[in-house]
């Protein structure tokens, strides 16, 4: 069952995710010496990322401990305002102590396809024959449902194998790399955060509609052993009924 954590407003919703990660992660760290953080894409966890490169965060997370993955990009050049890698980087990496040998880009100076071949095999080395995957996945979903790269009426949906893929996206003529709802439904803890009235009719879909996974992609989402979490503002929420 999902905990929903609704808070007033963005900003507030985003301190309250990054005061309960500290406490998570501290906690995980208590019982193993790394911790594998899924990073997300868009433009809602730029906020979250900026307060946990800034104190108190940024001195009491023990980032070097911290191994980074993403949960799609967007198959365009570092360089580039679309890449999801870049961002990350601009907001978070660069300003925190973590090793870049723990930090797993999706390459995108490679084909797709070879990129998602290249990380599924990073991925197995990491965590094949492990109980969970990921100790955290941080998500997001499109004012259409989407998640990761699952946009709505694409196959990538009800991907049951590979956990790491990629395809070519009419919508936005680019190729995109992604993590698949196998992966992240092993992950020990998965956490959307969401915000904004954009979201609201589609969230109350995902939340209290039927399984419709082609048209809410977000919905296959279900971790089997670990926890899920909605961190939304109320704008977000604003149409749920429960
Ligand atoms: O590459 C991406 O676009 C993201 O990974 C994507 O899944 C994102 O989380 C949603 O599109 C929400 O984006 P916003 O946070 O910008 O609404």
């Amino acid at each position: 069952m999902a905990q929903i954590h609704i808070a007033e407003d963005a900003r507030q919703v985003s301190e309250d995710l990054a005061k309960w990660l500290g406490s998570y992660i501290e906690e995980v760290l208590s019982k193993k010496d790394r911790f594998t953080f899924v990073l997300s894409g868009g433009s809602t966890p730029k906020l979250l990322y900026t307060l946990l490169a800034a104190k108190p965060y940024s001195e009491s997370i023990s980032w070097e401990k911290i191994h980074f993955f993403w949960g799609d990009e967007r198959a365009v050049p570092f360089e580039d305002s679309r890449n999801n890698a870049k961002m990350a980087y601009d907001e978070l990496l660069d300003k925190v102590g973590a090793k870049a040998e723990n930090i797993h880009v999706m390459q995108t100076d490679v084909s797709a396809e070879e990129s998602a071949a290249a990380y599924e095999k990073i991925l197995k080395q990491y965590f094949d024959g492990e109980e969970t995957t990921f100790d955290f996945v941080l998500l997001g979903m499109g004012d259409d449902g989407h998640t990761l790269s699952l946009f709505p009426g694409t196959s990538v949906i009800h991907e049951k194998d590979a956990w790491a893929t990629s395809f070519f996206l009419p919508a936005q003529d680019m190729y995109r790399i992604t993590l698949t709802a196998p992966v992240v439904n092993h992950a020990a803890c998965v956490a959307f955060l969401a915000v904004g009235s954009g979201k609201a009719e589609t969230l109350k879909h995902v939340l209290e509609g039927e399984f419709q996974p082609d048209t809410y992609p977000s919905q296959v989402i279900k971790p089997s052993k670990g926890e899920l979490h909605w961190f939304i503002d109320e704008a977000a929420a604003s149409a749920l009924t429960a």
